[in-house]
């Protein structure tokens, strides 16, 4: 085994070193040069099977570590490069031709199931124009900032009700249960914009079925991410229960989703109030640009997109909530100062709150969800951290290793939302290499470019309208004695959940 093959840079050291200087002026060396765990034939396979999809995060931190800001992760001759440095992803979003292609056009499966079931599927799936076109129509209702905030009282209403049937459940001394508390408050919050009624996951009054729908709607994601990231799996898809078990859901999951939105649209049949006041799925329809065998599935694929994603980082800020209690006082005070004591969130309300945007950017930075934020292909033979990178080359984006890199970050170990209010921003914006951390393309776990996550601002709108409701209405601490192990299952996640306690704040 070529362990290190041709390094220049053992380690995240000489990593640093790298990031000051940048790359202008290196000559490049060729691909085969680059450092990475390569086998013959199978490439990075070994490396990769002994951490298994569950610590994917963990192989990507070490190799960061061993490799530094870029390694070639190839499996099976296929191309696969694993970057860190943000300037120099920066270069990729620039060579994006008009039709990049994506995190969610690397799903193959979902080609293979539609193709072997003769089932239609969503466009946003497919590459060049067919995917062009799709977007451009889905993205006209959702992602604009002014588009997005339109759908903040039903989002803000649906948090209402997620946090009364919380209060319930907490008066009458029942232990809430992590997962199903944030899965619902997602469900509820989403099926809010998207549908015009939350579908009351949270008060247990939605149907068997609409449940059943949402919980598909978490698992069928999460095997998304695992085929995508074992590519090797294509080539014979139903020797992998993973695919297996996504066919079965995903069936399942897109008839309720046809009779949720022609349900929907019945409802909105004579409606003539103000437009902006539409949920999501009447806006698009109403523009008359999908045949109703292609609509439903356009918004099956939204929904894939937006469910199980939001959970997680959710997830995460609020266990870091709980469990660092001098950081949810923190954000107590600025919500009842800037939201006051119903904690109704408004999108102009997002500049005067810092410190839930710094907590938010921690949370990311200290326990990212997607070690991977974004996936795309070298348009053309590029040079990347000083290296030739072929055309077709898959160029994974990840910011696990480079975010706790201790010669960047000080004392990475720690949570602190405090490093990200302007006022520090400010104080290392002149050091070139701790100001990196601030680089845009670090800041979130969207992507960039034109197939940036369409949803990105509902998600985040969902997000901090949640957040501040939880805070302003309940105490809440991790209880004792609780363990956990970053898994990825979905995303990262702690396994097991583990247990808040929940107090009424003003019984
Ligand atoms: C916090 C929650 C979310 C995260 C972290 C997230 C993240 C992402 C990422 C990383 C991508 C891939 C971008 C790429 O290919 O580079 C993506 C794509 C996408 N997301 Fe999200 N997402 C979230 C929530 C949502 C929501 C709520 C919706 C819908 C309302 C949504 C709709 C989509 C769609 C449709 C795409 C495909 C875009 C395309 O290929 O053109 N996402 N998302």
């Amino acid at each position: 085994m070529r362990a290190v093959s041709g390094t220049r840079r053992t380690a995240a050291a000489s990593a640093a070193l790298s990031l000051q200087k940048g790359f202008e002026n290196v000559k490049a060396l060729p691909f085969s040069e680059m450092p990475g765990p390569q086998w013959p034939v199978v490439g990075a396979l070994p490396a990769f099977m002994s951490y298994g999809f569950s610590r994917l995060h963990e192989y990507y931190r070490t190799s960061y570590e061993k490799y530094g800001l870029i390694w070639n992760g190839s499996i099976m001759n296929e191309p696969t490069v694993i970057l860190s440095e943000p300037r120099e992803m920066r270069k990729v979003f620039q060579q994006e031709g008009r039709y990049p292609r994506g995190l969610v056009s690397d799903a193959w499966f979902l080609h293979h199931m539609n193709a072997k079931l003769k089932l239609p599927g969503s466009k946003l799936i497919e590459d060049g124009p067919n995917w062009h076109s799709s977007r451009q129509k889905l993205q006209k209702d959702i992602f604009g900032v002014a588009t997005a905030s339109s759908y903040c009282e039903p989002v803000t209403q649906a948090a209402e009700m997620v946090m009364e049937s919380l209060e319930q459940r907490t008066r009458s001394g029942q232990q809430v249960d992590l997962r199903d508390l944030i899965v619902n408050a997602v469900a509820d919050v989403f099926t809010a914009a998207m549908l015009g009624r939350p579908l009351g996951v949270s008060a247990g009054r939605a149907t068997e079925e609409e449940q059943q729908w949402v919980e598909n709607g978490m698992k069928s994601i999460g095997l998304t991410a695992q085929l995508t990231l074992q590519p090797h799996l294509k080539l014979w898809p139903e020797a992998s229960a993973t695919y297996r078990e996504l066919e079965r859901r995903e069936v399942s999951m897109r008839k309720t989703t046809k009779d949720l939105v022609f349900e929907t649209l019945a409802r909105y049949e004579n409606y003539e109030g103000p437009e902006e006041d539409l949920p999501y799925v009447v806006r698009v329809w109403r523009r008359k640009e999908f045949s109703e065998e292609d609509f439903p599935m356009e918004v099956h694929g939204i929904v894939l997109a937006g469910l199980d994603t939001t959970y997680h980082i959710l997830l995460w800020n609020m266990l870091n909530l709980g469990r660092f209690p001098e950081a949810q006082e923190s954000l107590r005070k600025e919500v009842d100062e800037v939201l006051g004591p119903t904690a109704h969130f408004t999108r102009d309300k997002l500049s005067e709150m810092p410190y839930l945007k710094a907590f938010m950017r921690e949370t990311h930075r200290f326990s990212a969800p997607a070690p991977v934020f974004s996936i795309r292909f070298a348009e053309e033979d590029m040079t990347l951290c000083g290296y030739e990178v072929p055309k077709n080359c898959r160029i994974v984006m990840t910011s696990e290793g480079l975010q706790n890199d201790p010669q960047l970050v000080d004392e990475p170990e720690k949570f602190l939302p405090e490093r990200f209010l302007p006022d520090q921003v400010q104080a290392r914006k002149n050091d070139p290499l701790k100001s990196i951390l601030d680089h845009k393309l670090l800041s979130g776990p969207f992507s960039f470019g034109p197939r940036m996550c369409m949803g990105a601002r509902l998600a985040d709108m969902e997000i901090m309208t949640l957040m501040a409701k939880f805070t302003s209405r309940f105490y809440f601490e991790l209880a004792p004695n609780q363990s956990w192990q970053d898994r990825m299952q979905t995303a990262k996640a702690p396994d097991p959940i583990p247990t808040l306690n929940f107090t009424v704040r003003n019984p």
